[in-house]
């Protein structure tokens, strides 16, 4: 399924969706039939299908759909990618960005596609941490590089509009694989991406 200007979605689970929206809306106080909420239930049922587009999508699949042979085996880098994902504790946005770093070996891939895959995994509940080893795992085991580089600094909702109620934190989660497990590259990387 994509969801794009053209949006397509699943009727059976929109019309289920629908009909607890509503009922959540009861619950929490609010009248559904009212005006401006009438068809709330219908854009949360299809913004919620967005947000968790990435269960329908394969990470490895649009990897090795622009995979490339080239000789090129320096450090590859595409930063400052924007995310949004959702916590999987409370289903609120945590949002930031993504640094996603590879070293060739004998393989590349449009560059576009490391920001692809980063979507197809925020587009799920998640936890920051499994979110950064899934986006190096899929990289890792598409293009068997020399070593992937994964850096996310987020800012996470549930802990700025509830709870702990911190406004300012920023969690930054990282993974490396081959070549970045040594010193000089990991530190080349970080020094890349401003860290
Ligand atoms: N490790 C990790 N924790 C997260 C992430 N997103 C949210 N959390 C945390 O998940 C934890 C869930 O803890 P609980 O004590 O079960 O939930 P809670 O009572 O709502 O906790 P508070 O947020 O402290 O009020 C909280 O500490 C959240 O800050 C994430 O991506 N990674
Ligand atoms: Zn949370």
């Amino acid at each position: 399924m994509a969801y794009n200007k053209n949006e397509t979605y699943d009727e059976d689970i929109t019309t289920g969706l629908i009909s607890n929206y509503k009922d959540c809306l009861r619950l929490l106080g609010e009248d559904p039939e009212r005006e401006g909420l009438e068809k709330t239930p219908e854009r949360v049922a299809k913004a919620m299908q967005f947000l968790t587009q990435g269960y329908q999508q394969d990470a490895k699949e649009i990897l090795e759909g622009a995979k490339f042979t080239e000789a090129y085996s320096e450090m590859v880098i595409v930063k400052d990618i924007e995310l949004y994902s959702m916590c999987e504790h409370h289903m609120l946005p945590f949002f930031g960005k993504a640094h996603v770093a590879y070293i060739p070996n004998g393989y590349i891939t449009g560059l576009s596609k490391i920001a692809r895959v980063v979507d197809v995994f925020a587009r799920r509940l998640q936890v920051q941490e499994r979110l950064t080893h899934q986006i190096l795992d899929a990289i890792q085991e598409t293009l068997q590089p020399q070593g992937v580089a994964v850096v996310i600094e987020a800012q996470h909702l549930c802990m700025m509009m509830r709870g702990v109620q911190k406004q300012n934190s920023l969690t930054t989660t990282s993974a490396f694989s081959g070549q970045f497990g040594s010193g000089a590259t990991r530190a080349e990387f970080m020094k890349l991406i401003g860290k």
